[in-house]
């Protein structure tokens, strides 16, 4: 990582007030290179400048850690693709216990391979689609926190994320600010799926003017056992 690539990440996390150490930063360095050599070979990120990493991934990431009480928590992040959010903020936060879910296995073997050159050795990764993992008992509201970023629409991943939370746990999903009608749109399967109204806070990314949001919905209740559906019904669902 460049001095400036080093500077624009930090200036980015105290502006954010997410505390870091040099191993942190440095495993950031790691991953950032890592993932532009493979994406050369396999398609993991649009996202080719490393300055762009630094904020529109890892910063972006980030935004979650300093409003939410992640810490100690299990944590799901569903459908992670290259690992966003969830090992950008398990490497700031080690306490963060994660699990990360991908239904691409040459995504998992990626990750799994990363985590290993990061000397991350208790992150959980799990190669499978998200409705199906979810109606496992090792799985099913076993998690204190899912979070998940552009996997698919409000009401559709509601679906594919409440049932991994446990009952007093939360549902974070990070979307960008335009999202008001599919957001309004999910209410009412967030409600079926045993959660409250959701909560929206929007954000500027450090670095960018870029401005994205954290939708947080809070479950008070176990999902019922119809849910989720198959994916089939699932993508039927109205936004
Ligand atoms: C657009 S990418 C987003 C990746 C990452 N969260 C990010 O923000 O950069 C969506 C990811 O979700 C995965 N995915 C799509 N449908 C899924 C499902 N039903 N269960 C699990 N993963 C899924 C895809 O393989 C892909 O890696």
């Amino acid at each position: 990582m460049t001095e400036e690539q080093r500077d624009l990440l930090c200036r980015g996390l105290t502006r954010l007030g997410v505390p870091y150490t040099p191993e942190a930063v440095e495993r950031l360095g790691l991953y950032c290179r890592r993932l532009l050599e493979k994406n050369q070979v396999m398609n993991l990120t649009a996202i080719t400048d490393p300055a762009d990493v630094m904020t529109l991934h890892f910063l972006d990431s980030a935004a979650l850690l300093p409003t939410r009480a992640l810490g100690g928590r299990k944590l799901i992040d569903v459908g992670t693709g290259a690992g966003f959010p969830g090992l950008v903020l398990r490497i700031l936060d080690p306490t963060i216990r994660l699990t990360l879910l991908d239904s691409l296995g040459k995504r998992v073997e990626w990750l799994t391979e990363l985590c290993r050159e990061l000397d991350l050795p208790d992150v959980v990764l799990l190669k499978g689609r998200a409705e199906e993992l979810s109606r496992r008992k090792t799985h099913r509201e076993q998690y204190d926190v899912a979070v998940s970023r552009a996997l698919a629409a409000m009401p559709m991943l509601a679906e594919l994320c409440l049932p991994y939370v446990k009952p007093g746990g939360l549902f974070l999903a990070m979307k960008s600010n335009k999202t008001d009608e599919e957001i309004a749109g999910a209410e009412k399967i967030i409600q079926a799926l045993g959660g409250e109204k959701p909560f929206v806070m929007d954000y500027l990314v450090p670095g960018t003017e870029v401005y994205h949001r954290v939708v947080t919905v809070f479950k008070a209740r176990p999902t019922p056992g119809s849910y989720p559906r198959k994916w089939t019904k699932i993508k039927e669902t109205k936004v």
